[in-house]
């Protein structure tokens, strides 16, 4: 059975680093599919500068002609706050419980992975695939958090067979892009060029709809 990837963020907009990352997983994991999943109400930061409508349609201009990639729109759709726990529950649910699935992270969202809701259950519900990101230190370092430390040591799997339905951790090379949301939302609010930091199809978007005009 092949495995589904995962792909949670607040795409706020969605750009390279995401979709190497996803190209990467997909590709080094063997996955199927990665849904891409734009947060509705991140749990642990602001609300997202721009409407759930519009990241919906920046993601789903970035992934188009991706035949591996697809929107899920769940959490914007749904009026709770968006827990990855429950996402993934409610996949479990509608996949069955034989369905590999992966969680793909980037390695600063999983250094916060304790902060998160019943954070232990993820590791139940998928397995999980942490990318190394610039600027964010990883791989058996001193500042994961102890708890995580743990967990991850029971789990943590080198390169290789992975078997079964969740549970396990990799932690992986990406090509490094130091690209972040942030820094594109400051270039835009300066009326600077993003160009080649995201799609063109979404800067367009970008360009149509007036959006990132201020800080
Ligand atoms: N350049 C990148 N390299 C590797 N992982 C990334 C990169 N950019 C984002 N990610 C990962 O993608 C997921 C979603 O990230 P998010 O939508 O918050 O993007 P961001 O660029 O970090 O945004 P912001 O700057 O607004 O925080 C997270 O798991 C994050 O770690
Ligand atoms: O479930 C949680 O408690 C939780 C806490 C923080 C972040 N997340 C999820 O992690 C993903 C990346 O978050 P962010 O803030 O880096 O865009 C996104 O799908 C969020 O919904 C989830």
């Amino acid at each position: 059975m092949h495995a589904i990837g995962i792909f949670g963020g607040t795409f706020d907009p969605i750009h390279f680093g995401h979709l190497r990352l996803a190209e990467e997983m997909a590709e080094g994991l063997g996955l199927a599919r990665v849904l891409f999943i734009p947060a509705g109400q991140p749990p642990h930061r602001g609300a997202p500068r721009t409407a759930a409508t519009h990241r919906l349609e920046m993601v789903r201009r970035a992934i188009a002609g991706n035949p591996r990639f697809e929107l899920d729109a769940r959490e914007v759709e749904s009026p709770r706050p968006s827990y990855t726990v429950d996402t993934l529950a409610a996949l479990r649910a509608e996949l069955g419980f034989e369905q590999p699935l992966w969680l793909l992270l980037g390695a600063d969202a999983f250094l916060e992975l304790p902060t998160w809701h019943e954070w232990r259950q993820l590791f139940e519900l998928a397995h999980i695939a942490v990318a190394a990101r610039p600027g964010a230190q990883l791989l058996q370092s001193e500042v994961m958090p102890e708890s995580l430390k743990n967990e991850v040591s029971q789990r943590q799997r080198t390169d290789g067979p992975v078997s079964g339905p969740a549970g396990s951790v990799l932690l992986r090379q990406m090509t490094p892009l130091d690209i972040s949301a942030t820094a594109i939302r400051d270039t835009l609010a300066r009326h600077g060029s993003a160009r080649y930091l995201l799609p063109d199809a979404v800067l367009d978007y970008i360009h149509e709809h007036q959006l990132y005009l201020h800080t």
